[in-house]
């Protein structure tokens, strides 16, 4: 990205071309922290934060409006299309997002968010809970700094104005102001890193032989994995097109390292379609740290698809709401709804296997031989020091079959059984 920016201005100025690229999307300028780093981008948000210190430029909470249209001359201004005039037929759609688009939206949640001083002061990321869907236990600004219908500058100077009026406050990363900052940590190293958004020829992310199993991707995407913590985050994504951070976190482990051992460029595409507030450099970084593949290396750490939810939401309110076929199970058996009694999946109208899905790999035994898996690739990593072909990547491969196929007494297919 560095090198086509640079591309693109070398071949304008020679045409004569005056070119003027004001940063403004992100609170520092990409390209300057490289350039303290020696020429390379910061790998670590610790590292990421010294180079950066404190914005340069003047801040103003002052918004400035957009000057009038000047003269257009013979030309016409065209009212925004309508989704009918663009070509998308309606479609039916049972639930739309909640979230309104535009900056008059962005700006009064911006002001309802930071109206709460106490909860901007005490906010650390980690203990939010990311059932909650109701009130979102985050700000819920995303789609609006991706669209640039709210400035990240303008955010980061409301947040340091609570601040100044509060006796103490929490800090990066886990604060409101850190987690601004984790998005100018991932703009400066996509912006620095050449194939950032892929594994092949992307120097900074394990070389790991995922699998292609396009069904246990299906499943994933259209929430039929059987478990009903990822099934009903994967239904908030499509139809609120928006999911708290740790809820994302679930998903992703449990798509790659955590389960189903999938590609993450997979689960990133099926995201990047998805979200409102979509965001290559944020996706991407977020997918390589999530598989395990860049900045985050402890794969031994998954997510339970079970006991994680149940922490922040035992009664499975999250759940009954999004998938409303369980909405009748009992708390017991919500997160786990396979271990009901006949009898009581009968009284909950919901059987599983004809109404609700089995679940597609048993998480155990899934995420144990994600682990070894995770353990060897990270070894060939280490042994070739990163430089892994792809004929080293299908010999890794074949003997994760191979180990697959030994495990008796259990067959391949009902250790990782899609049951749809
Ligand atoms: C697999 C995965 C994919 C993701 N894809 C995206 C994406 O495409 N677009 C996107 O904006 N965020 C993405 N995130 C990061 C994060 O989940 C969202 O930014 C956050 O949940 C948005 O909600 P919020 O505005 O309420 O966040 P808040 O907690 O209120 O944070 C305020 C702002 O800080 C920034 N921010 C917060 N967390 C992160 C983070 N981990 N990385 C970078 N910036 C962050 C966002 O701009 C956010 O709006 C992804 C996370 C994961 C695990």
């Amino acid at each position: 990205m560095f090198n086509s920016c640079a591309a693109v201005a070398n071949y304008a100025s020679a045409a004569g071309i005056e070119v003027f690229s004001p940063v403004s999307h992100t609170i520092f300028d990409p390209a300057d922290i490289i350039e303290k780093n020696g020429g390379r981008p910061p790998l670590s948000y610790q590292s990421f934060l010294k180079l950066a210190g404190e914005p340069s430029f003047s801040l103003s909470v002052e918004l400035s409006w957009m000057p009038p249209v000047g003269d257009v001359g013979r030309c016409e201004i065209l009212q925004v299309p309508t989704l009918k005039e663009l070509g998308y037929v309606e479609k039916h759609q049972d639930e739309f997002t909640p979230f309104r688009g535009g900056e008059s939206e962005a700006l009064r949640r911006l002001r309802e968010s930071l109206s709460d001083k106490e909860w901007v002061a005490n906010f650390e990321k980690p203990k939010g809970d990311p059932s909650a869907y109701i009130k979102p236990a985050t700000t819920v600004l995303s789609p609006y700094l991706k669209f640039g219908c709210l400035s990240s500058r303008y955010f980061y100077q409301c947040l340091k104005d609570v601040y100044k009026n509060v006796k103490r406050h929490t800090s990066p990363p886990v604060s409101l102001v850190g987690q601004l900052l984790w998005r100018e940590f991932f703009y400066t190293v996509a912006f620095g890193t050449p194939n950032f958004d892929e594994m092949k020829g992307n120097k900074i992310c394990k070389q790991i032989p995922w699998n292609d199993d396009d069904k246990l991707l299906a499943a994933w995407r259209e929430a039929r994995t059987g478990y009903p913590w990822i099934d009903a985050i994967m239904v908030q994504l499509r139809k609120w097109g928006w999911m708290h951070h740790l809820a994302r976190h679930s998903v992703a482990c449990f798509l790659t390292r955590g389960d189903l051992f999938v590609h993450w460029e997979k689960g990133r595409d099926i995201f990047e379609r998805l979200l409102i507030d979509s965001d290559w450099a944020i996706n991407n970084g977020n997918w390589l740290w999530l598989s395990c593949s860049s900045f985050f290396y402890q794969y031994n750490r998954i997510y339970s698809p079970i006991s994680f939810g149940r922490k922040y939401d035992p009664n499975g309110n999250y759940i009954r709401h999004f998938l409303p076929i369980l909405k009748d199970m009992p708390k017991e058996y919500i997160y786990e709804p396979w271990t009901a009694p006949l009898s009581v999946q009968t009284k909950a109208k919901c059987i599983i296997g004809r109404d609700y899905p089995k679940p597609v790999v048993l998480h155990d035994t899934a995420s144990n031989e994600c682990r070894k898996k995770m353990g060897q690739a990270y070894a060939l990593n280490q042994r070739l020091n990163g430089r892994v072909s792809e004929e080293d990547l299908r010999k890794l491969r074949r003997k994760f079959d191979e180990d697959e196929d030994k495990q008796e007494p259990k067959p391949r297919r009902q250790r990782q059984k899609l049951i749809k």
